[in-house]
């Protein structure tokens, strides 16, 4: 037996191509996602260095922050630039699209794992932040820049250090009303938007364990939102169900092997973390943003904060100017704040499981007449299988719009941005200056908290209802 390891280093252990004793390792990358917005750049690099994609069979690109998604026709001009670029870059390279108008498109984030090709113990990166979402499954995964996407192109590897374990421990029994959602925001409510730097958060606890994947994947997706690199989930059952028959899953045989390998992946019992951090989540209620990053957050319950509480003198600014933009008072209550348009969507909680849940809130209910609310599925399958079970006939009876697949309003850079300055209940990840439209105003919250809130207009829980 050697030294009691962390997860992230049995993972990080098993794919080192080259150690150097006073340098970054040289990794092995084992699934490549890149998508129209980060890769132009690392394409025309490649060109210009005279080089090929070395395994265009790990890499997988889909067209997703562009995309319109009340139709097929794409009218802005440097989105439709990029997602031509991408289709003439796979065409070239040999590499599988799955592009605008196509079955299997959709958020990259949300598509790679439901077909299965996010497995435990995997390295697995993307020129895009939220690449955290796939630490779900167990894997390592890392958003990267466009220097390091055109050298994971080149080489299939990446020279990384090692990073430091941080470790998320929830404890006690989930509220009902409490989802991953809220347990994220709380979390990183604690520690503060950049209170993960330089580390890997590591979730452990009953609560997390009890967790459907869907919901793990809103959990690590906004890790980087504490600062993380990436964020994870040691595999477990539920794991493996939800990868058992999908498409990129290994079957028979190589299947009972991966399962063997994937049961050894947990941190060992006497490991040591860098940090931790422990959450009780019997104490929580849901949870909205205030502010302009996502650590500036509240139980709903609560009021906008009085700047003048924060004793550091860095956050109190950060609080002053918050509020100016947000345009809000102190002390105002969260659930007094009146909201012009409802998101639900982007690969934080635009997956089958948010849908439902929004639907359960919103049947037999009507959507505020003075609000807008945009439903987005995160995948096309999300919404063929959301059609499945008719949640788009309550989304649209209730008075929202039922989307095509993609980024949406989850970033200012498509035909869904927002104009003026609304104030928004978003099911996204971030809430910073501008991000959803130039003067566009964003609270963070989850999915069932978005269809209450439309029902309401303003902010609110179902229990509200
Ligand atoms: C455009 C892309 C590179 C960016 C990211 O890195 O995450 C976007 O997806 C975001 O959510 O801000
Ligand atoms: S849905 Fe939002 S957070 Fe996710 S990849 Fe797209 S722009 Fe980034």
């Amino acid at each position: 037996m050697g030294e009691p390891r962390t997860l992230v280093d049995k993972i990080w252990d098993e794919h080192v191509v080259h150690h150097e004793d006073d340098g970054p390792d040289l990794m092995f990358v084992d699934l490549h996602l890149i998508h129209e917005a980060s890769s132009p750049q690392a394409f025309h690099g490649l060109k210009l260095a005279g080089r090929k994609v070395r395994r265009p069979e790990l890499t997988l690109a889909m067209d997703d922050h562009n995309v319109p998604t009340d139709g097929l026709v794409l009218r802005d001009r440097l989105g439709r630039a990029q997602i031509e670029q991408l289709r003439a870059n796979c065409a070239e390279h040999g590499i599988e699209h799955f592009a605008l108008g196509e079955r299997r498109q959709g958020i990259v984030h949300v598509v790679a794992p439901e077909l299965g090709l996010v497995q435990p113990g995997m390295t697995v990166v993307c020129g895009d932040s939220h690449t955290s979402t796939h630490g779900a499954f167990g894997a390592l995964a890392f958003g990267v820049g466009t220097s390091d996407v055109e050298h994971v192109l080149a080489t299939q590897s990446l020279a990384l250090e090692r990073p430091r374990s941080f470790l998320a421990r929830f404890t006690g029994r989930t509220p009902a009303d409490v989802t991953a959602k809220d347990m994220i925001l709380a979390l990183i409510a604690k520690i503060g938007a950049n209170g993960a730097h330089g580390h890997v958060l590591e979730y452990q606890g009953g609560p997390v364990e009890e967790l459907t994947m869907e919901g793990r994947m809103t959990m690590c997706n906004m890790s980087i939102e504490a600062g993380a690199r990436a964020g994870l989930i040691a595999p477990d059952d539920t794991t493996m169900e939800y990868l058992r028959g999908r498409p990129g899953a290994p079957s028979g045989l190589v299947w009972d092997a991966a399962v063997e390998w994937w049961r050894t992946l947990r941190t060992d019992e006497s490991a040591t973390f860098a940090r931790t951090v422990e959450i009780d989540v019997s104490e929580l209620t849901p949870f909205v943003t205030w502010g302009t990053n996502p650590g500036q957050a509240v139980p709903l319950g609560d009021v906008v904060p009085d700047p003048e509480v924060f004793a550091d003198p860095v956050e109190r600014a950060a609080a002053k100017r918050a509020l100016d933009y947000m345009a809000l008072e102190p002390n105002a209550r969260m659930r007094d704040l009146k909201i012009d348009t409802v998101f639900l969507g982007s690969c934080t909680n635009g997956r089958i499981e948010d849908l439902r849940a929004a639907a359960g809130v919103l049947r037999g209910r009507q959507v505020s007449s003075d609000l807008r609310m945009l439903v987005v599925p995160g995948s096309m399958e999300v919404r063929r299988q959301a059609e499945e079970e008719g949640l788009h006939e309550v989304f649209i009876t209730a008075g929202a719009e039922w989307r095509l697949s993609g980024c949406s309003m989850c970033m200012g850079i498509n035909a869904d941005r927002i104009q003026g300055a609304d104030r928004v209940a978003s099911t996204s990840n971030r809430n910073y200056e501008g991000r959803q439209g130039t003067r566009a105003r964003t609270h963070l919250v989850s999915p069932a908290v978005a269809a209450a809130t439309a029902v309401v207009g303003r902010l609110a829980a179902p229990a509200d209802l």
